[in-house]
Order: C-alpha cells, then structure tokens, then sequence
C-alpha cells in the first residue's frame, strides 16, 4: 500500500508576468497555484504517494481552481476546509542574469491567515498516515496558524507519524525572533528537519564557527557544523541542508548534505540553469521525504532529494512535474541532461 503523508499550508494563487518582464511592463499576468507544501505534496502524488494537502481555502470558484490545481496530480484534497474571505496570492517576477526575482505577497486576511484549531480535526486527516510536513511559512501566517501548527504535531506525534519540517524562513511574514521563538517550540516535535544555512542562522541564530553565512560560500565542515548544532538543539533524526551557490539569478550550483546523527552525506553537485527556481526547496523535500519512506540508505536518499530538485529548477510553475523514473536516471547519471531516446 503506498505510503500515506499529510502536508499543511497555505496554498495561493501565483500571478506572474510571461518570461522576463518586469512587473512595470506586464499587461497580463498568467496564473498558476503554489505554496510550500502543496509543493511537496504535488512531488510525492507525482512519485505515486498517498499524498494529502490541508488548508482552508474560500468556497467560490478561485478557491475551487486552487483545489483543482492539486487534484489534476492526484493530491487528495478531501480534508481541505471551505471558508473564509479570500484565496492568498502571491506576484512574482522572474529575475534574470544580475537581477534578482522579486516576490509581492497579498495574502493578508486570506482563509488560511484566518484558520483556527477548531478547522481542523487532526485525528481523522492522520488516521492511516505515515508522514506529516509542514513549513515555517505556515506559522508565520499568524498566532492562530502557529497554534493549529502546534496541534497537528501534537497528534501526529501521539500517533508516532513521523514529522519533517522544511524551516523556510520568510522575512516578509515574520521578524527572526518571532520565528526563532515559535519555530523553536515546533522543532521539539521534528524529526526532519530541513534548512539552508541562512534559515538556520536567521530562525536559530545557529552559524558554522568560523564562517559568514551571508556569503553562501560555507565550506563542508561549515554545513556538517550546522547540521549537528541543530540536531543537537532539538533532537532532530535527520538534518538535510541545502547547498546552493549563486552564479546569476539564473545559474547556480546545487548540492545537499544529509546528517542521520552519525555521518554526514554529501552529494553529486549540479550546475544548473534555472527556469523557474520557486518550489526548488520544496521538490527538496518531497525527494526526500519519498526516499526515507521508500527506506533508500543515505547517500542514495539525499541523491535523490536533490535530482529530484535539480530537476525541478527546469520547470515553469511551482509544482514539480517529474517521476521516480526520471529522477533516479538524473541521480545515477552523468547529469549531463543529453536528450533520451
Ligand atoms: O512564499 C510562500 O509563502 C509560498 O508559499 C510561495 C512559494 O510557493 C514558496 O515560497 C515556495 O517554497
């Protein structure tokens, strides 16, 4: 039987200019849905999981195509709530070579802002689960959000569902300290924790001795340093860091580590030439979260984690749009992207 997770969040419509143009220069906007755990809730249906999105959407039509948008990949949808004012959403506009992509949020009020625990009934949504991930976007949206949040690790541990955390600090929604004070709370249910450098330092204030992380040039004790300081801070099993150096706006290099507690595993390294970079941490874990229940050994599971995102970085939109398949050829390949016949 395949492998039941549970993601919560906020789901929002994304208005985005076509290609390159500047948010000035748009005279039309296309529409996609993203958010950072139907994201990943999108990667593990893709990977043939049993995967369910929970979130509290409006009931007129916008809040449907939100709904729409994750059933066409077969994400089940039946314990989203119906209510509220309005479906969040978020303008973005692609940044290219020196010029960096810009994110607008107007999503102030949205149904989800304004969920409560009495929403959501976590026993039902975690019967037969397996997995449940949320992101530090969910908090952020607001106290009550934080305390629905709080809830559902609650249960899911009473249920001794594993739970993976992506940190995903958003210096929009919230200021570090807010963040470093309810994230520090939720982490004490985590078992997963994922993270880059600069969510580590900008949520915990944890930094790798010695370096500057602002630099995103942190060297390989750097990454093993941060890992175990937060694994050894709140018990985390595992800690997957996301290594990503910036070229352009465009061309970066893409890495992970995976820290199980005892060993530290680092993996291929991929120049990539960005598409569309919004879900990249995101396709992170999903990659990872489908490879720790599919009981792949380490190095292979963070292998995957970060073709799975590597790949992701191709694609238009936030969800990302590949199978098992074609991640595991890209994992054991010469990443070299020749066409397949
Ligand atoms: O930034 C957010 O809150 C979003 O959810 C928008 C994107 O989907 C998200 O950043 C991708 O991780």
């Amino acid at each position: 039987m395949a492998k039941k997770v549970i993601t919560f969040g906020e789901i929002m419509l994304r208005l985005a200019p076509e290609g390159y143009y500047r948010f000035v220069q748009a005279e039309s906007l296309g529409a996609t849905y993203g958010g950072g755990e139907a994201n990943v809730a999108v990667s593990l249906a893709n990977y043939g999981m049993d995967a369910a999105f929970v979130t509290k959407v409006p009931k007129h039509e916008i809040g449907q195509c939100a709904v729409n948008s994750l059933r066409r990949y077969g994400v089940d949808t039946s314990y989203m709530v119906r209510g509220g004012n309005r479906l969040g959403i978020y303008f973005l506009e692609k940044g290219a070579s020196q010029r960096p992509s810009k994110v607008i949020y107007d999503r102030a009020g949205s149904s989800m802002a304004e969920a409560t625990t009495a929403d959501f009934n976590w026993d039902e949504i975690f019967e037969g689960a397996d997995w449940f991930h949320f992101t530090g976007i969910t908090p952020a949206l607001g106290d009550n959000v934080a305390a629905v949040c709080l809830e559902a690790c609650k249960a899911a541990k009473a249920k001794n569902i594993t739970v993976s955390c992506d940190l995903n600090y958003r210096n929009k929604l919230w200021s570090k300290e807010k963040a470093g004070q309810v994230m520090g709370q939720l982490c004490e249910y985590v078992d997963v924790c994922i993270a880059n450098e600069e969510d580590a330092s900008d949520v915990f204030g944890i930094k790798a001795a010695g370096t500057d992380v602002t630099s995103g040039k942190l060297n390989h004790d750097g990454y093993k340093d941060v890992a175990k300081q937060l694994a050894d801070r709140f018990g985390f099993q595992k800690v997957a860091i996301t290594l990503r150096e910036s070229i352009s706006a465009n061309d970066n290099m893409w890495a992970a580590m995976l820290y199980d507690g005892n060993d530290y595993y680092f993996s291929k390294k991929y120049p990539m030439h960005i598409v569309d970079r919004v879900g990249g941490g995101d396709s992170f874990g999903g990659g990872l979260i489908y490879s720790c229940l599919t009981g792949f050994e380490p190095q292979q599971t963070i292998e995957f984690a970060v073709a799975a995102s590597c790949l992701k970085h191709s694609i238009e939109g936030d969800f990302n749009q590949v199978s098992v398949d074609e991640v595991m050829k890209l994992a054991g390949g010469d990443g070299s992207g020749r066409v397949q016949r």
